[in-house]
């Protein structure tokens, strides 16, 4: 006899085979629309922002109300898990977890359908976490700010730890971040006649190289600083001169001053292959994403209390992820922890498989905190 699927791993499942874009989540609002308009629709007031779904429970008492954030998007990657629900969108795949982040928002408020508590609660099912970024435009929002909470919390999946690990610290958890794209445009023109062209491959490759001195010669040592390119283009074929070429990559930083000084060497730097290589160069830095920030008392409380429970509790280092969570934490006192899912595969990687059992630990886990939390300060 086989043991039936957990109904938030079967909604995991159901929502890793459609992985879509950010602000294109359809298919995947429409796949929480429906599990929602299963539970006891009188207990609860369901909102759409854009493709995002906004959750409000009302508490029997409340003297608060208590925020939780999943993220809906996906992320440019080709599955090569082997699994049986693996992506059914070609280019596509849930390889940030984003698929778990929704299935435990899921169960976490499933559970208090059926069992309200004193507080409020607010579940945001937040679009475009991976880029543009759609917390920023969400705190903005008139829907939101009818129903803003006075916390908020949300986790995100770790690989490296175990099943039934947290991890997470107070004060900065994730990096600053900034999108970079660089466009060069020079002159294309034959293979065999480069000094009448003006070659695009060479300069975006002297510029990828020399971006990395910017780490190693430019920052403090003592701060920390990425600039990753994850992605060069540039030409057509092996005996045509490129005449265009585009560097896209990403920034991170600790603190805002390291970005600006990061940022400005990027600026000279491009400026200086313009003139080498008398091209004309354009930056777009994108979407950028502040970091995140746990408020120290309440993670410092949640840290306490976990220890009071069967999850092991790891007090880590700060990352250098980034996430748009960060804009909610500007604003609203509140967390984001680590949820360990036991991996090989990192974040991102094409084959990553996180273990689903962590998936109900998870729902537990927030669940009773929840309940805990609304519970503290009343006599
Ligand atoms: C947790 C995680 O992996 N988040 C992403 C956020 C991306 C921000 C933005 N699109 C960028 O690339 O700068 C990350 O890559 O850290």
């Amino acid at each position: 006899m086989t043991t039936p699927l957990n109904p938030f791993v079967a909604l995991r499942r159901q929502l890793h085979k459609i992985p879509e874009p950010g602000f294109k989540e359809v298919k995947t609002q429409r796949l929480l629309l429906d599990y929602l308009a299963t539970l006891p629709g009188e207990r609860m007031e369901i909102q759409t922002w854009k493709t995002g779904i906004l959750v409000h429970i009302p508490g029997n008492n409340p003297s608060r109300r208590i925020g939780y954030r999943a993220d809906m998007d996906a992320l440019p990657v080709e599955e090569e898990t082997t699994l049986p629900f693996r992506s059914t969108h070609p280019g596509w795949m849930h390889a940030c977890g984003h698929d778990f982040h929704m299935a435990i928002a899921l169960g976490v408020l499933t559970h208090f359908v059926h069992h309200p508590i004193d507080d409020d609660l607010l579940f945001v099912f937040q679009p475009a976490e991976e880029g543009p970024g759609g917390a920023k435009p969400l705190l903005e929002s008139e829907i939101f700010n009818a129903r803003r909470p006075d916390m908020m919390l949300a986790l995100h999946i770790a690989p490296e730890y175990p099943v039934g690990t947290i991890a997470v610290k107070p004060g900065i958890l994730f990096a600053n971040t900034s999108e970079l794209y660089i466009d060069l445009v020079g002159r294309g023109g034959h293979a065999a006649m480069p000094h009448l062209a003006n070659d695009m491959v060479i300069a975006a490759s002297q510029l990828a190289v020399q971006l990395q001195s910017i780490v190693s010669r430019n920052v403090d040592p003592q701060e920390a600083a990425i600039l990753t390119i994850g992605k060069l283009n540039a030409g057509t074929r092996q005996n045509v001169i490129a005449g265009k070429a585009r560097l896209e990559g990403t920034i991170r930083t600790l603190s805002p001053e390291t970005m600006r000084k990061v940022k400005d060497r990027i600026e000279a730097m491009v400026r200086g292959i313009g003139e080498a290589f008398d091209c004309q160069t354009a930056i777009d830095w994108g979407a950028g994403y502040c970091q995140v920030y746990n408020d120290d008392a309440l993670t410092r409380e949640f840290m306490d209390w976990v220890r009071t429970t069967e999850v092991r509790l790891v007090e880590c280092r700060e990352a250098m992820t980034g996430e748009d969570f960060g804009y909610f934490l500007r604003e609203i006192p509140g967390f984001m922890f680590w949820l360990g899912v036991d991996t090989p595969y990192g974040l991102h990687h094409p084959r990553i498989e996180p273990k689903e059992e962590s998936i109900e630990v998870a729902i537990r886990l927030v669940t009773r905190y929840i309940e805990w939390k609304s519970r503290q300060g009343r006599g």
